[in-house]
């Protein structure tokens, strides 16, 4: 890899997923690409508070708006088969992730419209991502990645075993590496020798070994000490064990790794309790990702999915769920374009789509577990059911909080490696 796909892919991979930290100093005359990316990063239309409640004030008093399946869908598949719109070539080293974002909102809206055609598509894809079937990269002649993998397996699940390609997966490779990538501390860094170590590799790692039925101790070991750390006095988890500021994306890895090792009873769950609550911005009815920060659509998962681990396993009511519908329904969907929205002010786009989707699906269930062992619970035990809501159900599909699927795909691609 050059030294330029490695700015390239840091500076993408800190600006979609990764946590707040000085700009990266990668403008160069050699690399014009960068150079735009920046400018239309530092052009981006700052929302003011004030704006936002003001907006969603006025959007939230509107009856409520039905989520447009038809018009939704239908510009996902054109996005899918027509050729990446120019702003897209910024996320060149995130096409696993664009690929799950879009059939993971697919399926959620309606499972039919991931046709066999296009699951072979997404297969061709994906496999061309990695040179020995896995571990995957981000776009095809790139290193593997931790985070390209999770979304890879993720869309893959969605695919049901099309031309036996789940036999395709090399799951000793992916055991092998993700094992090399395991930190004395119990992290794992993103991929190597420059990645970053954070909850988001751990929540990769496991939610990958879990899906392919390749955990094991030696993986496992220290995770649960790691995460421990990781709790701020806030509740909510920081990227790191280094005293880092709690937010919604890290509080959702981390939260899901414990799930998927049964070890949830390891932290303070009342203070985390406490932090998925004080997300839940009292105007907008939405949720933010940290404190004092604005409403961002995306966190109907990140800490909605939080709030629904913590419901499954009977820490009930952290989240008011039928205002954050009226907030996704009414505030969430951009009445021009295709797809759903951080807020109003903002354009919609793959990533908001799919969490916004899947948020969405929260709002409207019921999370508990199967059985009443706990003490051998697994995250494919977490089952989910209608919640009734006041106005017409959105109809989209049941999903897993803890790998953002629906339940269908997972069980499936779950016992198949059993
Ligand atoms: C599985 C995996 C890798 C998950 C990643 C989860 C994660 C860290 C999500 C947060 C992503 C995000 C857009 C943060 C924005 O920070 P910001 O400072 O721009 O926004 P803020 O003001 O809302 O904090
Ligand atoms: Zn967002």
């Amino acid at each position: 890899m050059s030294s330029r796909d490695i700015n390239r892919a840091n500076f993408i991979n800190t600006k979609l997923l990764g946590r707040k930290r000085e700009p990266i100093d990668v403008r160069s005359e050699e690399d014009p690409e960068i150079e735009n990316i920046m400018k239309t990063v530092e052009t981006e239309t700052i929302i003011d508070r004030e704006e936002v409640m003001e907006a969603c004030v006025k959007l939230l008093n509107e009856p409520l708006h039905v989520l447009d399946k038809d018009f939704a869908a239908g510009g996902l598949t054109f996005a899918f088969n027509s050729s990446m719109p120019p702003q897209m070539v910024a996320l060149d080293a995130s096409q696993a992730w664009i690929v799950y974002w879009i059939a993971n909102s697919m399926m959620m809206i309606d499972p039919s419209l991931l046709t066999n055609e296009i699951k072979r598509k997404i297969v061709r894809k994906l496999f061309l991502m990695s040179k020995d079937n896995g571990p995957f990269g981000g776009g095809e002649s790139q290193l593997p990645h931790i985070a390209s993998t999770y979304a890879a397996i993720n869309a893959l699940a969605l695919c049901d075993n099309i031309d036996n390609c789940w036999n395709k997966i090399n799951r000793d490779a992916i055991y092998k590496w993700l094992l090399s990538l395991k930190q004395p501390d119990g992290s794992f860094t993103t991929c190597n020798p420059i990645g970053e170590r954070d909850t988001r590799g751990v929540y990769c790692a496991l939610s990958i070994a879990s899906l392919l039925n390749i955990m094991s101790d030696e993986l496992t070991e220290g995770v649960v000490e790691y995460l421990q750390q990781c709790q701020t006095y806030e509740g909510g988890f920081g990227a790191t064990r280094l005293g880092d500021e709690a937010h919604g994306g890290y509080t959702f890895c981390a939260t899901a790794s414990l799930v998927i090792m049964n070890k949830l009873n390891s932290i303070d769950i009342e203070k985390l309790m406490e932090w998925c609550a004080a997300r839940q911005c009292t105007e907008e009815m939405g949720l933010c990702g940290r404190s004092n920060k604005l409403v961002d659509g995306c966190y109907s998962f990140w800490v909605g999915g939080t709030a629904a681990m913590l419901e499954a396993n009977d820490y009930h009511g952290c989240l008011k769920k039928e205002a954050l519908r009226k907030y996704i329904l009414n505030c969430c969907q951009s009445k021009t374009g295709i797809a759903l929205r951080d807020k109003p002010g903002k354009n919609g786009d793959f990533y908001h789509t799919n969490y916004v989707l899947l948020g969405l699906s929260i709002t409207e269930s019921k999370f508990y577990y199967h059985g009443d062992d706990k003490t051998n619970r697994t995250p494919f035990d977490i089952l989910s059911k209608s919640l009734s809501v006041k106005e017409v159900p959105s109809g989209l599909a049941f999903i897993n909080p803890v790998y953002g699927i629906p339940n269908e795909s997972l069980q499936e691609f779950h016992e198949h490696f059993i």
